[in-house]
């Protein structure tokens, strides 16, 4: 067992780590093992349908390429036209200076590039995460505590151009070998592994009228999503393709957990991963291909 869930301090050291925000008291959750699928998050009191079980902030976001210029850096706002600076506020601004600094000293055409070709979209999660680890806004053991994917060695192989890149990225930026020190290939292998299965696509419910109209008019040439992030909290909900629980953007990458039902003290919690209207076979393709797991939930050990 993961000396992580050894007691009660444990938990707390979690919740610690969570960054939940919007909250006075803590979220009526808790982290432990589930019969059939790892960890997992449970009530600890009744939950009613439609309840915001709670919020959180991510540990590290990227928006997706084709949104770059458009959304915040930091939270995925869309931008408007007179922002200077890829900020929505003053308060993003102040959050991300540090990192943002230390990315902006980097020149990564050559990184966006090979990403945008080869239609990858983690990579940019490791390179903001290993711009935070620099300015010291996050630390190399950051995403550890997370699940990892199983990484075939064709998966490890294909890591090896976009690692060197990285790499030459921040040399060419003139950035030291101290500063580099973390960003082994072991530890990007360990880092993408994690990301893999963690790791949530962002689309964002809209708020305003404008907003709609605009998305209806991108959507034509964009992809949906906005970005992607990985949130501490949310990364311990297990999957369920007959979920009582969903996570959901409004407007920004901070999440919320809404009860989809009413969930009773001591059920898991659990959200739905894929599309659930697929049919069984598809819906365990996806899983086994994506996420590396055969779902055991009910609806498919009732072969629905
Ligand atoms: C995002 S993590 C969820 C938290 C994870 N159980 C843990 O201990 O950190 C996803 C992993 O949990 C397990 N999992 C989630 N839902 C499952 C399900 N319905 N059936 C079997 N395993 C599941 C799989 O190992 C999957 O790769």
């Amino acid at each position: 067992m993961s000396g992580l869930f050894r007691g009660r301090k444990a938990l707390v050291s979690i919740y610690s780590k969570c960054n939940l925000s919007g909250l006075t008291s803590p979220p009526p959750i808790e982290v432990r093992f589930s019969e059939s699928a790892g960890r997992g998050v449970f009530a600890t009191r009744r939950i009613g349908a439609g309840e915001l079980i709670h919020t959180a902030k991510p540990i590290v976001s990227h928006p997706s390429l084709s949104s770059l210029d458009k959304v915040c850096y930091f939270c995925f706002t869309n931008l408007k036209s007179s922002n200077l600076l890829p900020f929505c506020s003053d308060q993003c601004r102040q959050h991300s200076k540090i990192f943002y600094e230390t990315e902006k000293q980097a020149d990564w055409s050559a990184f966006h590039d090979y990403c945008r070709t080869q239609g990858l979209k983690y990579p940019l999660l490791v390179k903001r995460l290993a711009c935070m680890i620099i300015s010291d806004a996050a630390t190399p053991e950051t995403l550890d505590v997370l699940q990892p994917a199983t990484l075939s060695s064709e998966m490890i192989l294909l890591m090896e151009k976009e690692y060197q890149l990285l790499r030459s990225t921040f040399k060419d930026a003139g950035f030291t070998d101290e500063q580099i020190a973390f960003l082994s290939k072991q530890w990007y292998i360990n880092v993408l592994a994690r990301i893999r299965i963690n790791s949530f696509r962002i689309e964002l419910a809209l708020g305003s009228y404008e907003d709609i109209l605009l998305s209806a008019a991108a959507s034509v040439e964009a992809e949906a999503a906005v970005g992607n992030a990985i949130y501490m909290l949310p990364s311990f909900y297990n999957h369920d393709c007959d979920p009582n629980a969903h996570i959901l953007w409004i407007e920004s990458v901070n999440a919320k957990l809404k009860a989809l039902r009413d969930i009773e003290a001591g059920e898991e919690l659990r959200i739905c991963y894929i599309d659930a209207s697929m049919d069984h076979d598809a819906r365990h393709t996806i899983l086994f291909e994506g996420f590396g797991f055969h779902c055991k939930c009910a609806r498919c050990m009732s072969n629905d």
